[in-house]
């Protein structure tokens, strides 16, 4: 069992349209956990579009083109403005080893390693996420079906009691400092790209 604060509702709008945001902060034993958010439309339907997007501080705020998760984002955010739905910004950062260590590993795949290897090389496994957290988030908005916009079928097995009733792709140009990392997620953890 994880214990959860939750915050009020508030409206955030961006450039894309108009949102509400909620804030999800885990509560554990030593004391504040990580702090997650839904981004969600007011036009929820019974089976809305969801994107569970993974933190990726570089490529989501900095601009970084080395993996594909800004642009993941970007898109995410324009089509659920447009079509409906929610976006669960969960704070796993770097497949969740964190911030300092997907900085180490990333020096690792500047030496050769590949994204895979880098994690091995540091002792973590290729992915470390977990989704009891997104699960909660989606059971407190009453989702029980949803359309899943993702290319990683992990995650589609990750959802616990949540039907997915379609997958969505969301696809991005690869660009020369990303491709071979999109090659590694297809070949070696089984992304449908
Ligand atoms: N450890 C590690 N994490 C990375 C690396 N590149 C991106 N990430 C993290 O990977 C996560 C995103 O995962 P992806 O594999 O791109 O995509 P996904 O969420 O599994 O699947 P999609 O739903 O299809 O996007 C984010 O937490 C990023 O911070 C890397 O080279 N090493
Ligand atoms: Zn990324």
């Amino acid at each position: 069992m994880i214990t959860i604060d939750i915050s009020q509702i508030a409206t955030l709008p961006t450039k894309y349209g108009i949102f509400k945001i909620q804030a999800f902060k885990e509560v554990t034993k030593n004391g504040e956990g990580k702090e997650h958010l839904a981004i969600f439309t007011d036009n929820l339907s019974d089976e809305p579009i969801v994107r569970v997007h993974s933190e990726c501080l570089t490529g989501d705020a900095l601009g970084s083109v080395k993996c594909d998760c800004g642009e993941q984002l970007q898109y995410a955010l324009e089509l659920i403005a447009k079509e409906g739905g929610m976006i669960i910004y969960h704070r796993q950062e770097g497949r969740n080893i964190g911030l300092l260590n997907k900085v180490n590993a990333y020096a690792l795949q500047d030496a050769g390693f590949n994204t895979v290897e880098a994690n091995h090389q540091l002792g973590f496994k290729a992915d470390e996420r977990t989704y009891e957290v997104v699960e909660f988030i989606l059971h407190h908005f009453g989702i029980k079906k949803l359309k899943l916009l993702t290319n990683n079928p992990k995650k589609i097995e990750s959802l616990g009691d949540i039907e997915i009733i379609e997958r969505l792709p969301i696809q991005i140009t690869p660009n020369p400092h990303n491709e071979g990392y999109l090659q590694v997620k297809k070949d070696q953890m089984g992304h449908l790209l």
